[in-house]
């Protein structure tokens, strides 16, 4: 493949080769503070400003086999982008779509409640419903940002504060999540979860967060996005105080190591 297949890519192809950050704060289990319960998730810290962490093996297997097996009923549409002459197949997004409700059946519901039980520093009920994405080979997401135009339903719920995306399926080459700006490709497993900050805590764009999914150049890969709204986080973190950045970022980049470190990684089962 040629960069020129790539149209609206508009960033070297070659960032797509970088594997795992050089400066990954963290690689282990760390505890979350919140709401007085210590969640235990085991958290790689690849950037701390803006905010990018994954989670690995946040869901279990059966639980990503199943989401993708309902998934693979629903219609997957090819994505596209609405211009002047009409709504037209998309070439900065290359990828099949559709859109899962939070309670559509009860495999998303599930899904939806374990994220809410391990993570509660965000509230979940504020974000748009499971986007997921198919890319086959050639699929790709040029670099972009998640946040959305300014129009009325973003002055009601704010802005897409977080994404928060469950890799479901990689691909066997490609296909990673590049972060052009901070020099980052993060090649995950099914079960893993990509969180980042798309905004600063002064609620403008996090220009570091620019992203996007590499080239598939074999297999498929499978993801499913939660954009979270901003409003109402504030009051889910430890008190910030500070006027004009209502969001404290910091108990999220610097979670505790905790006691049960040994347990959990002798393999202490968690459902
Ligand atoms: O699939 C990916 O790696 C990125 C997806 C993405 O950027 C999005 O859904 O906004
Ligand atoms: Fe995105």
């Amino acid at each position: 493949h040629g960069d020129h297949e790539y149209e609206g890519w508009q960033y070297p192809l070659s960032d797509c080769d970088q594997r795992r950050s050089p400066n990954s704060v963290y690689n282990d289990y760390r505890c979350y503070n919140s709401h007085m319960n210590l969640i235990p998730l085991r958290v790689e810290v690849l950037s701390k400003n803006p905010a990018l962490l994954v989670f690995h093996e946040f869901f279990s297997k059966s639980r990503i086999a199943n989401f993708l097996s309902m998934a693979s009923e629903k219609e997957m549409e090819e994505t596209s982008v609405e211009g002047a002459e009409g709504t037209v197949k998309s070439r900065t997004r290359v990828a099949h779509g559709t859109w899962i409700d939070h309670h559509e059946n009860i495999v998303a519901s599930d899904m939806f409640h374990h994220i809410q039980s391990k993570f509660n520093t965000i509230d979940f009920d504020r974000a748009e419903a499971f986007h997921v994405l198919r890319y086959g080979p050639g699929g790709h997401y040029a670099p972009h940002y998640d946040m959305l135009q300014h129009d009325t339903a973003v002055e009601l719920v704010g802005n897409r504060i977080v994404t928060f995306l469950t890799v479901l399926k990689t691909a066997q080459k490609g296909g990673g999540t590049v972060f052009p700006r901070l020099g980052i490709t993060v090649q995950p497993n099914p079960g893993d979860v990509m969180f980042w900050f798309n905004m600063e805590p002064d609620a403008s764009k996090a220009m570091d967060s620019l992203h996007g999914a590499c080239p598939i150049l074999e297999g498929e890969k499978i993801g499913a996005t939660l954009w979270v709204k901003a409003f109402g986080q504030e009051f889910l973190t430890r008190c910030p105080m500070k006027e004009g950045a209502p969001f404290d970022y910091n108990p999220l980049v610097e979670p505790r190591k905790s006691v049960y470190d040994e347990a959990l990684l002798s393999g202490l089962h968690l459902f």
